[in-house]
């Protein structure tokens, strides 16, 4: 089936449970192990949280494939094979205001692994503590290549070039102003069509989950059904030579093995990778007066032990009127406790109009004071307070001049919000 016609399954963390069609019944019926699996074939568990984890945060899928996972050969380290790191103190700690111009994406032949390279992060996998900012940029796809990084989940996030994802569970395509999690473990390979680039958050905790709605109501931010999960595929192909590389504890392995691991027939579970369309976020923001702190804009957070503090919120500048009166409506100065790291997808992001580019980035670290430019401060100071809407590329001054295409639903920007100490590579 094209990359365009996929069928997914909807739901956030929902208890899916599917069959390639070609392969009627090949789940088991009724139980997870038995004697002899439909057509033979083997029945697998994919542990995302502790056996003993709550039931209601408890994640874990059966897979019934053509060859169990453990038949590969000997993993070895493949030494540097991109730009990623996870050695923190390799740099001075910096507390400037740090801005990336668009990461330049190569001429030559580059695929989804060999183009990561890490920005800033924190903690370490080992003790299953903290989070890194990647970004990609590639230009081929992954040929009888997969990846999985047993470090964190991989929250991708495409800003230029759709993608194309084939995983264990299934297959996803995600273009710009939608996102997909890969959880960690999942095999995937990511094919491209061209010059490809885009952010990935990986979380070494926990999960992400949809945050909570408190007085908001049962609805709203980004809702459930709007998660898409891949339905079972597979590719049966063997006596080939397929590489799978592992990222470990922020090193890199490579496994030959003489099967594809796409190769899963049928499956059920609540761990699974899943996609979301930005467009589908449901906006609440403030109707009166007064900015509202952007944790409104909040999609998926990965939460850390203490009550309301994410280990990073992932959090988007969505397409949206501006009504409030007697206010300056644009971001104001502020000092953070969380980090903030900001990838920008379309457009132009209104405090900071002439700086910030598709593709670039921006860290204001712990503390470091930060707000709108002064053209921005100027411009929102004055101007007569009308409804206006704020889409990707009509913002601030330009909205004058461009006129509010409220069909576009195209975010600008993301924010990640972090409760770390990082370091940033401002060498890259
Ligand atoms: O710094 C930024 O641009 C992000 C941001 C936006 C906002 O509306 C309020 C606070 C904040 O940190
Ligand atoms: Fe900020």
């Amino acid at each position: 089936m094209a990359w365009h016609q996929l069928q997914y399954q909807s739901g956030f963390g929902n208890e899916f449970a599917t069959c390639d069609p070609r392969c009627p019944d090949a789940l088991p019926k009724g139980q997870n192990n038995p004697q002899k699996c439909p057509y033979g074939l083997y029945a697998e568990q994919l542990s995302g949280t502790a056996f003993t984890a709550p039931r209601e945060s408890n994640r874990r899928t059966w897979l019934y494939r053509i060859r169990p996972s453990v038949c590969h050969e000997p993993f070895a380290a493949l030494g540097q094979c991109n730009d990623t790191t996870i050695r923190w103190d390799d740099e001075p700690p910096n507390p400037n205001q740090t801005l990336w111009r668009p990461f330049e994406i190569p001429s030559g032949a580059v695929d989804f692994v060999s183009g990561l390279h890490t920005v800033c992060g924190a903690g370490h996998p080992r003790d299953r503590c903290g989070l890194a900012i990647h970004v990609y940029c590639c230009t081929v796809g992954m040929a009888d290549t997969c990846m999985y990084s047993s470090d964190g989940h991989f929250l991708i996030v495409p800003q230029q070039g759709e993608l194309h994802i084939t995983t264990e569970l299934g297959r996803l395509a995600a273009k710009p102003n939608e996102i997909c999690v890969i959880p960690q473990g999942v095999k995937f390979a990511v094919d491209v069509s061209g010059p490809s680039r885009g952010y990935v958050l990986e979380v070494y905790n926990n999960h992400f989950q949809l945050p909570n709605l408190g007085p908001i109501g049962a609805n709203g931010l980004a809702n459930p059904r709007d998660f898409l999960s891949p339905c079972a595929w597979f590719e049966d192909r063997d006596g080939i030579e397929f590489h799978v590389i592992s990222k470990f504890q922020g090193g890199w392995f490579r496994a030959r093995q003489q099967h594809s691991p796409f190769d899963v027939v049928a499956w059920h579970g609540n761990l699974t990778p899943y996609k979301y369309d930005l467009a589908n976020f449901m906006v609440i923001n403030a109707t009166a007066f007064d900015h509202a702190d952007p944790s409104i804009f909040t999609v998926l957070t990965c939460p850390s032990e203490r009550p309301g503090t994410a280990i990073a919120d992932f959090v988007i500048f969505p397409p949206r009127w501006a009504v409030q009166e007697h206010t300056f409506r644009p971001p104001y100065y502020h000092r953070n406790c969380m980090s903030e790291f900001m990838g920008l997808i379309y457009g132009a992001y209104e405090a900071k109009e002439d700086s910030l580019r598709p593709g670039g980035a921006t860290l204001h670290s712990m503390m470091t004071p930060h707000g709108p430019d002064a053209q921005c401060f100027e411009a929102a100071s004055t101007e007569p307070l009308q409804p206006k809407h704020i889409a990707a590329g009509t913002q601030a001054s330009r909205t004058a001049r461009r006129s509010a295409n409220t069909a576009d639903r195209r975010t600008a920007l993301t924010l990640w919000l972090h409760n770390y100490t990082q370091f940033a590579r401002t060498n890259t």
